[in-house]
């Protein structure tokens, strides 16, 4: 089971989402920010480093919005979403095909990563 921490980041009732690159797994479906967590560090502290890493932004992170299981051919991963927000810099494309800051209703308009589809419902039903 790999641990991975992603974040929903909000702004004025729209969240942000990241379009893999094309080399990776799951490439060219959409996703929240985030990644592995690696050895002797926190999800707190895995959640922030790959958003420095992957978008150069500094974030707060908040509660736990959902923790969800999923079974891929190469991958058995637990994702843990945190509700976060940006607290220094502007995202930058460093290791994504693109990213979109959208509202609950447009998710029908994106193919995101299987995972995420039980977040995706909660985003839909409640909100964030
Ligand atoms: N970041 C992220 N990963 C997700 C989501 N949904 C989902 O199934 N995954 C899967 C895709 C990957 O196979 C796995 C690990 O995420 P990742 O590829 O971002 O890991 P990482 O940033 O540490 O990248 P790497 O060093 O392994 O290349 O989790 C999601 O919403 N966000
Ligand atoms: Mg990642």
């Amino acid at each position: 089971m790999t641990e991975v921490v992603a974040a929903l980041l909000h702004e004025n009732g729209r969240f942000f989402i990241c379009q893999r690159p094309l080399h990776k797994a799951r490439g060219g479906l959409w996703e929240f920010p985030g990644g592995k967590v690696e050895p002797g560090e926190t999800k707190e502290e895995a959640l922030k480093r790959e958003c420095r890493e992957e978008l150069d932004i500094g974030i707060a992170v908040d509660k736990v919005y959902l923790e969800v299981c999923h079974v891929y051919p190469d991958l058995t991963v637990h994702l843990t979403l945190f509700l976060a927000r940006i607290t220094e810099g502007e995202p930058k494309q460093l290791e994504h095909m693109g990213f979109s800051w959208i509202t609950a209703q447009e998710i029908p308009a994106y193919e995101f990563c299987p995972a995420d589809e039980q977040i995706l419902e909660k985003i839909r039903r409640e909100g964030f």
